[in-house]
């Protein structure tokens, strides 16, 4: 059957394609170009549905026999069992109706009827209990299924390369992942199960009927196949939808945490951007809105075109059955129960059709949520098992070439470092030249595309990551303050050594801040949650530099670990970092050029390059140097505010003002 295909109008339908976004004051959020596949899949034909399917089931079978492979056997096994019973059943009703249309007195006829129908009572309750047995197992297996996709998609995420979360492509296929993906991999597994299942009851009542008279079968296929044609397009059309939007609802999802979030709440309203992002977000969700209505409306005609050819074929059924009982071709009783068969078997396999529909339409999600693990696991960092010499000597980078994903200019350009054991070596340059990206390349956060770096002499590849991560101390310019407790949030780790942890509360001016709280270190720093405290930027910073210094690490990098600090904070900072190098060795990136003149070697970084390297005298000795550019301006613009001139040589104290 071939239904006529409406061109849609534009102005009726709107298209879910990012390019067909409504004009939004916001820039374009990048289209997803990852899994293009995806796109294949979802064209494909109702046919190459049924192709597929065997393979999804087979995917989301073994995903639920590693999530439990007791219930997973439990479920399909007592499913199995029911449905010999269903079949078993039937069987024992024709019976009934074969004693019940003999002739004879109506007394006879009944006894003679009852040990089948006891054989059909008794098949009932069993298959009953049986399938509350497969309910109980299916139920159970819900949360494993859960549990397990959460656990592989966060193992994951948490484990993928950091410039995985530079990548858009990728972060769209988290976000697919997360937000569908989970829930979309248990409701397959459920859809699989019940598709065993309605397939199972289907195959009783099918044999049921083959062997009452040979064209039921066909006839039952007749009333149901339509109905299944449309399911499986409706489910396509969602999914093709619900993919294009993708883009538009991680535009929208933006601007939903801008409106709800703590972070933005105070800019929020000290800008008035209230009716802008109201503005914006009504107008992404009224074209979400217009599309999945759209979709809603073309789904129901195309089921309802399904629902009126089925029931027109199951009245082509019940013609049949009399046209045979007429014709002397089918006994009375086997007219009877194939009615009953073709009921029960239209029963199942519109339930087989629902969850078969619905297993399809996960599946496609399934795919995407196994793609997505699957690019993740290509982004997982080398599996390298070394273990960093115990005397660390020193760091040196050659050659360094990163580039962020997307971008065409890369970030460092061929640079080298050197670090070695007790020195303070600083990092500087203007905004965007490259040095928080070297420093995060040193962490062993980004890995070099180009070059190597050595420590202690070994390459940096044949270490394991976090045996590497564990000897570096890092105050972060991004730092985070975690929901846990102040005392936490400096260890990082459920054991403390008291008197580190002393120690570098005073080094890093924390214990003031500490002292602040009402319950002192066992404060919980998230205002979310009961009891919980907040801080202020100085003083977050002032825990994140008390985090790095709590390690006992042979090389502390600290990223800009003042920005945010008071003029007596960042002096004893600076000074804890100087000293701490007698301890550990030091890569310090700052801005505040006063306090990189102690440094044992100054890199100064311009466009993604090293520039200029040596110590602070050296730099100063070149005539046009970029760094005694940088450090006569801020000398000038401090000595300006200081009320009084003063030559760019001359000592300076406490805070400077920023490059
Ligand atoms: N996550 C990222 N994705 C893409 N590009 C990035 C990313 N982070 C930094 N960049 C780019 O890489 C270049 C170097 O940035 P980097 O943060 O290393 O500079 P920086 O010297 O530390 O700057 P600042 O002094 O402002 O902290 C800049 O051009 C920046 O725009």
């Amino acid at each position: 059957m071939r239904l006529r295909r409406r061109r849609p109008r534009p102005s009726a339908e709107p298209s879910a394609e990012p390019s067909a976004e409504p004009q939004t004051a916001l820039p374009q959020v990048h289209a997803s170009k990852y899994n293009p596949w995806s796109a294949d899949l979802a064209a494909t034909s109702f046919l190459s549905m049924v192709w597929r399917l065997p393979a999804m089931i087979g995917r989301a079978l073994s995903w639920s026999w590693r999530a439990s492979p007791a219930d997973t056997a439990a479920t399909v096994g007592l499913n199995l069992a029911a449905g010999v019973f269903t079949a078993f059943g039937l069987i024992a009703v024709a019976g009934v109706l074969e004693s019940l249309f003999e002739a004879g007195p109506t007394p006879d006829r009944v006894r003679a009827a009852l040990p089948a129908l006891l054989l059909a009572g008794g098949a009932a309750v069993v298959c009953g209990v049986l399938r509350a047995g497969a309910g109980w197992a299916q139920g159970r297996l819900d949360p494993y299924v859960q549990r397990l996709t959460e656990m592989e998609l966060f193992d994951l995420t948490s484990r993928v390369r950091l410039e995985a979360f530079d990548d858009s492509d990728f972060s769209d296929a988290m976000y697919r992942a997360r937000d569908r993906g989970v829930h979309e991999v248990s409701r397959m597994v459920t859809s699989t199960v019940d598709v065993i299942t309605g397939a199972i009851g289907i195959a009783a009542v099918a044999g049921v009927l083959a062997v009452l008279h040979p064209v039921l079968l066909p006839l039952l296929a007749l009333t149901v196949l339509p109905d299944g044609w449309a399911a499986a397009r409706a489910a396509r059309m969602r999914y093709t939808h619900m993919r294009e939007m993708t883009t538009s609802r991680r535009r929208q999802w933006i601007i939903a945490d801008l409106l709800a979030e703590r972070a933005s709440a105070a800019e929020l309203r000290a800008y008035n951007m209230r009716p802008f992002l109201l503005a914006e977000y009504t107008r992404i969700a009224d074209h979400v809105r217009d599309v999945l209505v759209a979709v809603a409306r073309r789904q129901t005609a195309v089921r309802a075109a399904g629902d009126t050819v089925s029931g027109a074929a199951t009245a082509a059924t019940y013609t049949a059955l009399g046209a045979l009982l007429v014709a002397g071709a089918m006994p009375l009783s086997v007219a009877g129960t194939a009615v009953l068969a073709i009921r029960q078997g239209q029963t199942a396999l519109t339930q087989l059709l629902f969850a078969l529909n619905r297993s399809y339409e996960s599946g496609l999600f399934f795919n995407d949520f196994l793609e997505f693990c699957a690019e993740a696991r290509v982004r997982l960092p080398a599996a390298a098992s070394g273990t960093p010499p115990a005397r660390f000597t020193g760091l040196s980078a050659r050659g360094l070439v990163f580039r962020y994903p997307g971008s065409e200019r890369p970030a460092l350009r061929g640079v080298d470092l050197d670090v070695r054991r007790g020195e303070v070596v600083a990092l500087v340059g203007e905004n965007g030249s490259g040095k928080s990206t070297l420093a995060r390349l040193v962490a062993g956060l980004y890995t070099p595309h180009e070059g190597t770096i050595r420590w202690s002499g070994v390459d940096t590849a044949e270490l394991a990551p976090d045996l590497l991560r564990e000897r570096i101390g890092l105050i972060s310019q991004d730092y985070t303050q975690w929901p846990l407790t102040a005392r936490r949030n400096i260890t990082m780790s459920a054991d403390t050594d008291e008197d580190r942890l002393l120690r570098a509360l005073e080094l890093s001016s924390a214990d003031a801040v500490v002292a602040d709280l009402p319950h002192g270190l066992d404060t919980l720093l998230d205002k979310r949650f009961v009891d919980g405290a907040d801080l202020s930027g100085g003083q977050r910073q002032r825990i994140a530099a008390a985090r790095g210094l709590y390690r006992t690490a042979d090389l502390v990098i600290a990223d800009e670990p003042t920005a945010a600090l008071d003029a007596r904070a960042e002096k004893r900072l600076f000074d804890t970092l100087h000293a701490a190098a007698a301890r550990s060795t030091v890569l310090l990136i700052t801005h505040r050029l006063a306090s990189v003149r102690m440094a044992d070697r100054i890199y100064v970084l311009h466009e993604g390059a090293v520039v200029e390297c040596g110590t602070h005298d050296e730099l100063m000795a070149l005539p046009d140097g970029h760094y005694r550019r940088l450090f006569t301006l801020q000398a000038e613009s401090y000595a300006f505010a200081g009320g009084r001139g003063r030559s760019a040589d001359e000592p300076l104290e406490g805070a400077e003002p920023a490059t």
